[in-house]
């Protein structure tokens, strides 16, 4: 069965979580953030090598025990994500499709792995997204609404991120060095004109960012585990 490459983004220092270590070297059931992340990915059939962005001066990561895993491939990750993103990509040398998925999101399900990669049966990528359920505002820097922002057809967009790799590679190094602010694939794409599938996903599928986020994922990672009983 044919497998695709994943890189992983973990180089962060988790400033919004506001802990002691950066948010993916937090234990959750055991296991660290990453761990329940890269596990879910590994243990899925068609996902294949791993290339893990890390910081360079990462003390913790080497104490893990899939530190040596082979299904691994560390590379020293950037200054933003986005870096992170194309230091991965930039290791990978045989595929045509890659996948980007966030350390930070450990509570990712098998069913939307394979929701968005059925995409590779066709000629575009795309993103792993849930529509927006409450009213939307911009503020006006002071405190109150500007204006209320149409919902229809709007989305929380997601990772895994799916995208022909050299369309993605070309991409995100020409925004990057045109100086656009990228915070996913998909918004490098879109610049390049590059048409973005939306692939509903499972709203658990959250990004841990503050520190209210970790009982959300203790809570969605304790009724996955009781889903493998
Ligand atoms: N220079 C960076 C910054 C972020 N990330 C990774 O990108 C993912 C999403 O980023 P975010 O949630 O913003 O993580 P942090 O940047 O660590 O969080 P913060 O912005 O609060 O510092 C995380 O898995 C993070 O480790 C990365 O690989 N390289
Ligand atoms: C990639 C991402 O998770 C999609 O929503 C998001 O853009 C990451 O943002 P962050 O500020 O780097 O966490």
């Amino acid at each position: 069965m044919h497998k695709f490459p994943v890189v992983v983004p973990a180089a962060g220092v988790g400033k919004r979580m506001q802990a002691d270590r950066p948010k993916q070297y937090l234990h959750l059931h055991g296991k660290t953030l990453l761990e329940h992340t890269l596990h879910a990915l590994h243990a899925h059939p068609r996902i294949g090598q791993i290339y893990l962005a890390l910081h360079p001066q990462d003390p913790y990561f080497g104490h893990l025990p899939i530190a040596d895993a082979d299904w691994l491939t560390r590379v020293d990750g950037g200054l933003e994500r986005a870096d992170s993103v194309l230091a991965g990509l930039n290791q990978i040398m045989d595929a045509d499709w890659v996948l980007v998925h966030d350390a930070a999101r450990p509570c990712l399900r098998h069913q939307d792995i394979d929701a968005l990669l059925s995409l590779a049966d066709g000629q575009h990528g795309g993103i792993l997204a849930c529509p927006v359920r409450d009213s939307m505002k911009r503020g006006n820097g002071a405190g109150l609404v500007a204006t209320s922002v149409c919902r229809d057809d709007l989305w929380h967009a997601l990772t895994p991120q799916f995208f022909p790799l050299p369309a993605l590679r070309e991409a995100l190094q020409h925004a990057l060095t045109e100086g656009h602010t990228i915070t996913d694939e998909a918004s490098a794409m879109e610049l390049a004109s590059h048409p973005v599938a939306l692939v509903e996903g499972s709203p658990d599928n959250i990004k841990i960012t503050h520190p209210q986020d970790l009982a959300l994922a203790e809570l969605y990672l304790t009724e996955r585990s009781k889903d493998f009983l």
